[in-house]
């Protein structure tokens, strides 16, 4: 939608006829987007050849969990040119691996980037004020899809910092079950944000750890999007914590990138002796492993320390 509204051609490839045709009939995706409706320009396809054919720029918008796969499927129909912009937010379980280190190794010869920041779809797709950050390893075509991207009501900052970017966007989910959860259990605002501050401790130091810059975490694609999904029910990643808080049952859930990439993150941080105990907590919790209320007395009867 931001694509079609700032008047690019815009294709997309989907891998289900119904939704496709719904979508060039009626210019909707009732399914994912209600009854939003979508700019007339946007041509939907399950032929991936055609729409792939010729294209200048590719957006992976994939879960992240299944990015390898789905790329690896498409990588011979992606023009060598187009940059692929990675639109998923979360490490990969198994590798740990980054999803622009996962694409390295599926498209070893493309530019990659990496789009994040607090950018809800329905609210992107309503033409809603929404600001993100593009990362790009080279500055001019970061700054060049920034300008691409960008639209009446889409503003895009560029960076350099592709892991910083990648980073904030895989954890911010982690925490926004975290925080989701605390409120679903009944623990109250002031613990929530108690868990999100932490949380962002938690990122600030996994960052530093792995070279990206404290701007980046400070930035749209950090503070601001962990701001957004801790906060708002609208988050598939916090409403999956209100359901486990409140005990509900979690099976035929909508995507929450965070139940997935919570083990790896955990995993990580423990290889990498990087102090995460919300995010472990989290991964416990998601194993059933400890209970909430096990997971917030642990946290609060830590040893004392000062506030860094
Ligand atoms: N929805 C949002 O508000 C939003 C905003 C910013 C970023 N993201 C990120 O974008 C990524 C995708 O999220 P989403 O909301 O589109 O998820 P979704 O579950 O709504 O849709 C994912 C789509 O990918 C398709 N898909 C799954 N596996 C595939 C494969 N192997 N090959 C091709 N297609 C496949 C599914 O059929 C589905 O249509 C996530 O990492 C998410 O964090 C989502
Ligand atoms: O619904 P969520 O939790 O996947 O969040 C969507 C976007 O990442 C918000 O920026």
């Amino acid at each position: 939608a931001m694509t079609a509204s700032s008047g690019h051609d815009t294709r997309l490839y989907a891998r289900d006829h119904e939704m496709v045709a719904i979508l060039n009939a009626q210019h909707q995706n009732p399914h994912y987007l209600g009854d939003i409706e979508l700019p007339k320009g946007i041509r939907a396809s399950t032929d991936a050849a055609a729409v792939l054919d010729g294209a200048d720029t590719v957006l992976a918008v994939i879960p992240a969990q299944a990015m390898r796969d789905g790329l690896s499927k498409l990588k011979t129909l992606i023009p060598q040119s187009a940059p692929v912009i990675l639109c998923a937010k979360g490490i990969e379980r198994g590798t740990g691996r980054l999803m622009s280190e996962v694409v390295a190794e599926v498209l070893p010869d493309h530019t990659i980037a990496a789009l994040s920041g607090p950018s809800f779809a329905t609210d992107v797709a309503r033409g809603l004020p929404t600001a993100v950050t593009i990362a790009c390893a080279d500055a001019t075509i970061a700054e060049e899809l920034a300008a691409i991207l960008s639209g009446p009501a889409f503003r895009c900052y560029s960076t350099t910092d592709l892991k910083g970017v990648e980073i904030g966007g895989a954890l911010k989910n982690v925490l926004a079950i975290a925080a989701g959860a605390a409120i679903g259990r009944g623990y109250g605002a002031s613990a929530q944000a108690a868990l999100v501050t932490r949380g962002f401790a938690e990122l600030r130091r996994i960052a530093q750890a792995m070279g990206a810059k404290p701007e980046t975490i400070m930035g749209l694609s950090g503070l601001g999007d962990l701001m957004l999904t801790c906060s708002s029910p609208q988050s598939r990643n916090y409403s999956y914590g209100l359901a486990l808080g409140r005990g509900e049952d979690l099976s035929n859930r909508p995507l929450a990138e965070g139940v997935a990439t919570a083990p790896i993150a955990a995993e990580l941080c423990e290889r990498h002796a990087i102090a995460a105990p919300i995010i472990a907590a989290v991964a416990a919790l998601l194993a059933g492993k400890i209970t909430i209320n096990e997971a917030v007395t642990a946290l609060i009867n830590r040893p004392l320390k000062s506030e860094d």
